[in-house]
């Protein structure tokens, strides 16, 4: 499912947090939001998730506007894992994950379905956390978090999965797997990330975000640049490449102050 972002600006408590940003994400991309702290990313993507309505401009899943929709068909479409979610769930991993059913049920007290385990079952299957249903969900580990919160996501059946930061407090193989995880799942994927080297890796297009504005976007290779770098995040960035895979990294070091001065 395509998403459009047209023109959009968004407010909070009469503050204009995220101005005039156009993002577009063909069926089965996966798009990655950068920027620094508190440029706008989280602001954005509440906004594509329906926490927060538009000030201007729209969001549209097809063509069809996300706010305008009813919300229970929203949520038939989209699936959001916010940030440093999964502190609020004192519930086993199973109920978490059925949780992701509720959109599909016929009234606001429908009750489950025989598919809905099958469903459930087959959405924890798929991030390799069927042995944890038991569990329950505030024993987990971070990582078994996130997966499990991606597995509610899944058996809300979404054509498009919004992800803010989600390897946030993850180990490094843990951040590879999710990553890996997301890209392979089916739907249209808008994730917000911080480190430039998992978001160019695992994102077909990036778009980067700078006091609420949208600055770059395109491939992540064209749009990471050394004067981008410098100029959004302050950093001095070299381009090297993995000695096994070929594959373009990124090696930062903080600008000095003679530079920060030159930069435009
Ligand atoms: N409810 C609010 N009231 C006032 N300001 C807010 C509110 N929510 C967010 N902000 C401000 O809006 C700006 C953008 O915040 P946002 O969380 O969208 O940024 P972000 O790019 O996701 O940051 P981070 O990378 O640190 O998660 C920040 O300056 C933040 O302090």
């Amino acid at each position: 499912m395509r998403i459009d972002i047209d023109d959009l600006s968004v407010e909070v408590a009469g503050a204009r947090l995220v101005r005039d940003v156009t993002l577009h994400a063909a069926a089965g991309q996966v798009v990655g939001l950068v920027g620094p702290n508190g440029s706008g990313k989280s602001t954005l993507l509440r906004c594509v998730y329906r926490a927060l309505r538009p000030a201007a401009g729209a969001v549209r899943l097809d063509g069809e506007d996300l706010h305008a929709m009813d919300p229970r068909e929203g949520a038939r479409r989209l699936a959001a894992l916010p940030q440093d979610s999964s502190s609020e769930f004192d519930f086993s991993v199973a109920e978490v994950v059925a949780m992701g059913r509720l959109p599909h049920r016929r009234g606001a007290m429908g009750r489950a379905g025989a598919d809905d385990a099958v469903i459930c079952g087959r959405a924890l299957e798929r991030v390799g956390a069927a042995h944890l249903a038991d569990r329950g969900f505030l024993t987990l580990s971070g990582g078994e978090r996130q997966r499990v919160l991606i597995a509610r996501a899944l058996a809300q059946q979404p054509r498009v999965l919004v992800l803010d930061e989600p390897t946030n407090h993850l180990d490094i193989a843990q951040q590879l797997e999710v990553l890996t995880l997301v890209r392979g799942l089916g739907p249209t994927v808008l994730v917000a990330l911080h480190d430039l080297n998992l978001a160019a890796r695992h994102c077909d297009l990036l778009y980067v975000i700078a006091d609420g504005r949208l600055v770059a976007s395109g491939p992540p290779h064209d749009v990471l640049g050394p004067e981008l770098l410098a100029e959004v995040f302050g950093v001095r960035a070299h381009r090297v490449r993995h000695p096994e895979t070929g594959a373009v990294q990124l090696l930062f070091d903080r600008l000095t102050d003679h530079e920060q001065v030159e930069t435009p």
